[in-house]
């Protein structure tokens, strides 16, 4: 299997028994892809890079660094036919590196991913704040917004249960996903809370772009196994 690095084009399918192959042929020429700008927010230290990182490139970012102002990653996802671009905003946890940047987030944003560290009852703590920012900036309640639990693979260092996690989503109406962008063998279902949010996405207004040297993602997964892309940690 070969793993590419963020920015080069790989193409993704994911075959019916769940295995995942990535390869870097071109595939797919001329296509329109309809663009959507998802951020992901939430404190410093719970995994935003490694989570946007390991969606888009495939593997576990070795000692990221703390993110200034924001990193932007993309994948092009190929959805029944369709071309969906996913231009990903990895934002900065800390206050210092966004306070500039944090209009820039929200303007004209598609969708939300609250991401807390489920060893961190402060990071948890924090995403009702979170959640007024998004608020405040006027992101409307037809953008999805999803909760999503981090490093699930240090299993003996949680402080936040599903349970809890749960109720605080189910108070906002978000879906809860538990995952790590460490563990391997979660590799498959960070791929599915974004190609949930995708399939969400796809029902929505179209930004319709020109895309002519665009690698694309051919996802063969069916609504059986969408539905079932839910908390499973
Ligand atoms: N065990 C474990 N560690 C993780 C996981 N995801 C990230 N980390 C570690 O958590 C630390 C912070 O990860 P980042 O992805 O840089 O966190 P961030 O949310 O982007 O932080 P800011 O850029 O400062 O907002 C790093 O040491 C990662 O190696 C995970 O799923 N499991
Ligand atoms: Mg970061």
């Amino acid at each position: 299997m070969a793993i590419e690095k963020p920015g080069e084009e790989f193409d993704t399918v994911f075959n019916r028994n769940d295995s995942l192959e990535l390869s870097s042929h071109h595939e797919y020429e001329s296509v329109q892809a309809r663009i959507f700008k998802i951020i992901v927010i939430g404190d410093s230290n719970v995994g935003k890079t490694c989570l946007t990182y390991r969606f888009c490139g495939g593997a576990f970012l070795k000692n990221p660094e703390a993110t200034i102002g924001v990193d932007f990653r993309e994948r092009t996802l190929q959805l029944d036919g369709e071309s969906i671009k996913l231009q990903i905003w990895d934002t900065a946890g800390q206050e210092r590196f966004r306070k500039s940047m944090v209009e820039h987030y929200y303007r004209s944003v598609h969708a939300v991913i609250f991401v807390y560290d489920m060893t961190s009852l402060s990071s948890f703590e924090s995403l009702p704040e979170w959640i007024d920012e998004c608020t405040r900036h006027s992101v409307g309640p037809m953008v999805p917004r999803i909760l999503v639990g981090n490093k699930c693979d240090l299993r003996d260092s949680r402080e936040v249960p599903t349970s809890v996690a749960q109720r605080l989503a189910d108070s906002y109406n978000f879906p809860l996903f538990e995952t790590s962008a460490k563990d391997p063998a979660e590799k498959e279902h960070v791929d599915a809370i974004f190609l949930t949010l995708a399939y969400r996405l796809k029902s929505h207004k179209p930004l319709r772009l020109k895309q002519p040297s665009e690698s694309s993602v051919r996802y063969l997964w069916n609504q059986r196994e969408r539905e079932e892309a839910a908390c499973q940690c």
